[in-house]
Order: structure tokens, then sequence, then C-alpha cells
């Protein structure tokens, strides 16, 4: 079957909470194979943003288009202290229905939590816990992935595989869209979308416009 044009296409969104008019219309498409960031100051509504991206909230008005599967990495964890990193992969790999868990055990190597898959959540670490939260995201294989600052926690060298891993999934033609605080980050991105005054100014990296001129 052929790839939809578009990963994701966001068509004038907006969001209120009460009198808080935190999202005006925000408007952005991506394509596959592409490593975008959303970028913006505390509170300009960037995981506002990727709540409506994966239906976990509803916009009070306009449209959201995927294009595939979704893959969802919220920035609070979602995990059960009483169970191992092993079960967590067991039980999401029913609740996906996959037939084995091969991507898991790619992300266990890749992200270096391999060691800890029969502990239990409540004696990790919070960094180890959030490389668990960002296997259950990615396990599937998702065509769309949103990660909302994944890597909090990450010490150094983890930062940088988590990059290298994100850097993998574009060149398998997935659109990965990542809520990021960090300005250096910018430079990895293809597209960065800079979240302001409730509308999203896309545009290419500072290290794409430092090659374009
Ligand atoms: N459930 C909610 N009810 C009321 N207000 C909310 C709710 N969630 C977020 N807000 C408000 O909406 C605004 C945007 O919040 P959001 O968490 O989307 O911003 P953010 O850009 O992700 O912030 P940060 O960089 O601090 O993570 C903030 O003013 C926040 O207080």
């Amino acid at each position: 079957m052929p790839r939809a044009p578009h990963a994701l296409r966001v068509h004038d969104v907006h969001k209120s909470y009460r009198s808080r008019r935190v999202l005006r219309g925000v408007s952005f498409s991506l394509e596959p194979g592409t490593l975008a960031g959303v970028v913006g100051e505390n509170g300009s509504g960037k995981s506002t943003l990727l709540r409506i991206l994966c239906g976990q909230i509803a916009a009070d008005s306009g449209a959201v288009e995927h294009g595939g599967s979704l893959g969802y990495c919220p920035q609070e964890t979602v995990l059960n202290d009483s169970l191992t990193v092993d079960q967590h992969l067991s039980w999401f790999q029913a609740a996906y229905g996959l037939e084995e868990p091969a991507r898991a055990e790619e992300l266990l190597e890749e992200l270096g939590f391999a060691e800890y898959r029969h502990t239990r959540v409540e004696a990790l670490s919070g960094g180890t816990r959030q490389k668990l939260n960002l296997t259950l995201a990615l396990m599937h294989d998702p065509d769309v992935l949103l990660l909302d600052e994944p890597y909090q926690g990450f010490d150094w060298e983890t930062y940088l595989r988590f990059w290298d891993v994100a850097a993998r999934l574009r060149e398998r033609g997935r659109c990965v869209l990542v809520v990021s605080h960090l300005a250096w980050d910018t430079q990895r991105l293809d597209v960065v979308l800079r979240l302001r005054h409730g509308v999203a100014t896309p545009g290419e990296s500072d290290a794409m416009r430092a090659v374009a001129t």
C-alpha cells in the first residue's frame, strides 16, 4: 500500500482551558521521514498540542489527520510500580497484538537498560523509568511518533543514544515529533515548530538554515 503523502496534518487547531486560550489556530503538516521538534516557552502549549495530536484530549476546533499508526510518549511516565520491566513489555506486547517483542528487545539494548529487565519499576532510577516509558511508546514501530521531552533524566550518553535512535527512525521513513526545551536540540531537527502566542511557526532548523545560506 502506498504511503500517505503526509504523516501528520494539523489544521487550525484551537484549545482553551476555561478563559485561557492556549492554542489559537495551529496548522502544519509533516512528511514521512521527518525529524521535527516543537519548541516554546514553559506554558506555551507544547504538551497540550501533543495530547491533542495523540487523541488524549479533544481540540475545541480544527482537524488532525495521521498518515499511519501512532506512538505517544507522555512527559509523565505511566508505569506500574509493582511490575518488572519484562512484565511491562509483555503487557504492551499483548495490547499492541505483537507476535514478538523484537523492537522492544532492540531498544533495551540501544538505550542500555537490558540489565534491569527483571527489576520492578519501584526500584528503577528516574532515567531508567523514562527509558522504559520511551520503549513502550516505540515497541510497535509506529509510523508517527509523538515524544514529549522523551529524554528527561537521561545521562549524556543515553541522550546521545536517543538521538541516534530518532535518526534511524527517520531513515526508515518514520515521522518523529519531539517536544524539546533545549536550544541545542534544534541542530538535530529537519523542522522546528516554534509555539508562541498560540500559533506554531514552522521553519527549518538552525543547522538547515546555516547550510542554506
Ligand atoms: N488540564 C488543564 N487545565 C487547565 N489548564 C491547563 C491544563 N493543562 C495545561 N493547562 C495550562 O495550559 C497552558 C499550556 O500548558 P502546557 O502543559 O501545554 O504547556 P507546555 O508548553 O507543555 O509547558 P512546559 O514547557 O512547562 O512543559 C499552561 O498555562 C497550563 O497551565
